[in-house]
């Protein structure tokens, strides 16, 4: 790929993706409900990330290794829009780039996927299920703490296959994920969020332009879905206050309410799944900034109630005033003995808690 420019067709939208069967399906969503919407005519440009090449765990490779790729060529002006999985962003903002658009999410929960129809109630003492997400980790063995995770890496067709020939009794997978590549009924049990919190922003996408080509931000912002972004920015604001990326096991989910507010459910997690702190805290948002307050808001509150113990970090507990919302819903502190549990398996982000 060159900074070249010249010899591309009038208006052609120049749409960068990593190259896996899910990010191509999602991407192609994309491109089409451009020219749907815009009548312009879109290319996919495939982008190798270092994610794609290094068969390392996710949570050992580090935040944005499935994105820098992709946001180094969109800055470069090798692409026009870049797509992304919303989960897979680094909670630091790009200050070159914009996200123009957050679709409509997918069902945003976990999915479990068995050989013989168990559920993560009734699998088999011992059990190997096969994830090597934190998040899932630490939650799965709060809930069965006989079960042994194995790290799993790959593609889809791939994990699934280690289930389906016994080498694991047991995946989870975004359900988000398998919906897009037409795999939803492979599907044993779709997990209760009260037992499996996602993580933040999964099952949205994020439709990234430059900053300074205001064109096609304007293009893209019909393609934005408001109560999706106000959901996801919740969530990723309380992931930037606890400075957590997705590698260590934090979830957050947030929900428009039957009367129209915003509800936000937020999970850290001892690594070991012994301890979790639960909490949640619903109010009005009738702006993205109140949506990030909620999210910055309920971050504080899980800080307070021993998140940052749990989470290994020191750290000043100072976050911004009381806010705009409104009230403490849940609290479900499973049994404690403090101490040093999770030990952060990756303290960078140097910077301030407030940023984003
Ligand atoms: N980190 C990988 C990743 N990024 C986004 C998805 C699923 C789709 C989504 O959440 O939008 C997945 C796979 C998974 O977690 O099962």
């Amino acid at each position: 790929m060159t900074g070249v420019t010249a010899a591309r067709p009038p208006g052609l939208i120049r749409i960068g993706t990593r190259g896996s069967a899910l990010a191509m399906t999602q991407t192609g969503t994309v491109a089409a409900a451009i020219t749907e919407a815009t009548g312009l005519p879109t290319e996919l440009v495939e982008i190798s990330t270092a994610g794609d090449r290094s068969g390392a765990p996710v949570a050992q490779l580090g935040v944005g290794v499935f994105v820098s790729a992709l946001r180094e060529a969109l800055a470069h002006k090798e692409i026009d829009v870049a797509v992304h999985s919303f989960k897979d962003l680094p909670t630091a903002p790009d200050e070159r780039l914009t996200i123009a658009a957050v679709p409509t999410r997918a069902d945003p929960r976990d999915a479990l996927i068995t050989r013989d129809g168990a559920t993560l109630a009734t699998l088999a003492q011992g059990g190997r299920i096969g994830t090597g997400s934190p998040r899932r980790i630490a939650q799965l063995l709060g809930y069965r703490p006989d079960l042994t995770a194995v790290p799993v890496r790959g593609n889809v067709d791939t994990r699934l296959r280690k289930v389906a020939t016994g080498e694991l009794d047991a995946l989870v997978l975004a359900r988000a994920g398998l919906a897009r590549l037409g795999r939803v009924e492979e599907i044993t049990e779709t997990l209760d969020p009260e037992v499996m919190l996602p993580a933040p922003a999964q099952g949205a996408l994020a439709v990234e332009c430059r900053v300074d080509d205001p064109s096609v931000a304007k293009l893209l912002a019909v393609l934005d879905d408001p109560a999706t972004r106000a959901a996801v920015t919740a969530e990723r604001a309380l992931l930037a206050t606890l400075e957590a990326g997705c590698s260590v096991p934090v979830g957050g989910l947030a929900e428009f309410t039957d009367d129209g507010e915003l509800r936000l459910r937020g999970a850290v997690c001892g690594l070991d799944g012994a301890r979790s702190i639960r909490l949640g805290r619903s109010g009005p948002v009738p702006t993205t900034a109140a949506a990030a307050r909620l999210g910055r808001d309920l971050a504080a509150a899980l800080l307070a109630a021993g998140a940052d113990t749990l989470l290994g970090v020191e750290r000043q507990r100072h976050v911004d005033g009381p806010a705009g919302a409104r009230g403490t819903a849940t609290t479900e502190t499973q049994p404690a003995g403090v101490g040093a549990l999770g030990q952060r398996p990756d303290p960078r982000r140097p910077g301030n808690p407030q940023a984003q």
